[in-house]
């Protein structure tokens, strides 16, 4: 579609998934010219989120091939339209999950472009020009400055790439729920991109941080790394039931099929589980531990541009960044291998300046 497309003239190269074998490869397409209230964007960084494996895959179905993944993207400036004002060339900047979204529904009014109907996605989305969005496992990228974010100059690019997505992702169901203040009892299940910077929110605004895993070889990484305070294998019925009732709030990160009876039990009474995790299958809700508890189980969505940005800069100011392993373009394919595997610490990030052509 983007080859069709008029004003798509500009040449990238990138990697892009061609089918669903969990493979990419070094792809060529277009992009389009600079409009007036785009900017242009010279990609150094970006970070591997489990949600373009499952795109890769087709895990969820909606798969557009060729797919060029990438959500969690930094870069700097190399053009502005006529109508940018708070963008210039030379700025260190970030691009997220999203593209573009109706920019008039309450949703849209409101700074909760996430939450838009007509929301497109960085990557597998349709533009309002009609054509196919591609991500940031690419050299360069064009964007509505709408959905840019400035990166604080404390924060290095590599390492800030993942809060793009992962961190946003996180820290909106925190905020929504009080979670950005001490005193309360955070848990943390899954402990991979998205479940380590919880982590690191928690312990930045003063909550006693519970990390809730199926690996045991977890631990003491979990403390001595990233300061959680608590630590509990969910396989383990009886590490669960000590801490039965003892959590205010529960972000869930895992992405697969799993249990969440073990984990309801362990809030509070009127305790909420925010479910971000995307697993391909349907959970089992059971009733019980909700109606017991009066507990609520609650879902979310990335953040607001205006939120990405309030977030980019509570990381600035508190020197929050990912855990990361730099990777070479040339090693996307193990680094998705690894990620498949959930052997990853915490996050992958593409060196893409590395490469200088294909
Ligand atoms: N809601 C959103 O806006 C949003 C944004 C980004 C990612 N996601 C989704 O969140 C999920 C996590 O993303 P990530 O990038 O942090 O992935 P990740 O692979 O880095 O981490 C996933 C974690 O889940 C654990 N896990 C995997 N299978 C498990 C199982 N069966 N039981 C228990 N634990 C298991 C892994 O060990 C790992 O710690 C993905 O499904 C992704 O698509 C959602
Ligand atoms: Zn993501
Ligand atoms: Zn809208």
């Amino acid at each position: 579609m983007a080859e069709t497309t008029p004003n798509h003239t500009q040449t990238v190269f990138g990697w892009a998934a061609k089918d669903s074998s969990g493979k990419i490869a070094p792809f060529v397409f277009k992009r389009r010219e600079n409009g007036v209230d785009d900017v242009t964007i010279k990609v150094l960084y970006c970070g591997m989120c489990h949600t373009d494996l499952h795109y890769i895959k087709n895990d969820w179905g909606i798969t557009m091939y060729p797919v060029v993944p990438g959500h969690e993207i930094t870069g700097i400036i190399t053009k502005v339209g006529s109508n940018v004002s708070n963008f210039k060339v030379g700025d260190r900047v970030g691009v997220g999950c999203l593209a573009a979204s109706c920019l008039k529904c309450e949703f849209c009014k409101d700074s909760q472009e996430n939450y838009c109907d007509q929301l497109q996605f960085t990557y597998n989305g349709i533009f309002w020009d009609g054509s196919i969005t591609y991500g940031g496992y690419s050299q360069m990228l064009v964007a509505d400055r709408r959905y840019v974010v400035h990166i604080p100059d404390s924060l290095p690019l590599d390492k800030a790439a993942p809060l793009l997505c992962a961190g946003i992702t996180v820290f909106s169901p925190m905020k929504q729920h009080n979670m950005l203040q001490p005193g309360k009892r955070l848990g943390v299940v899954g402990l991979g991109g998205l479940g380590h910077i919880a982590v690191k929110f928690g312990k930045a605004f003063g909550l006693h941080v519970t990390v809730i895993s199926t690996s045991p070889s977890k631990e003491t990484e979990a403390k001595m790394r990233l300061g959680a305070d608590d630590f509990l294998v969910s396989t383990d019925p009886r590490q669960m039931q000590a801490c039965a009732r003892s959590l205010d709030f529960i972000i869930d990160t895992v992405s697969a099929k799993h249990s969440l009876g073990p984990i309801l039990e362990l809030l509070k009474i009127r305790g909420t589980l925010a479910l971000v995790g995307a697993p391909d299958k349907p959970l089992e809700l059971p009733s019980f531990p909700l109606i017991f508890g009066k507990r609520t189980v609650s879902g979310s969505i990335i953040g607001g541009i205006k939120e990405t940005q309030e977030m980019m800069d509570v990381c600035g100011k508190y020197n929050i960044t990912s855990e990361i392993e730099l990777v070479t373009p040339d090693h996307i394919n193990e680094a998705l291998d690894r990620l498949a595997r959930n052997d990853v610490r915490y996050r992958f990030v593409i060196d893409i300046a590395s490469k200088s052509n294909l």
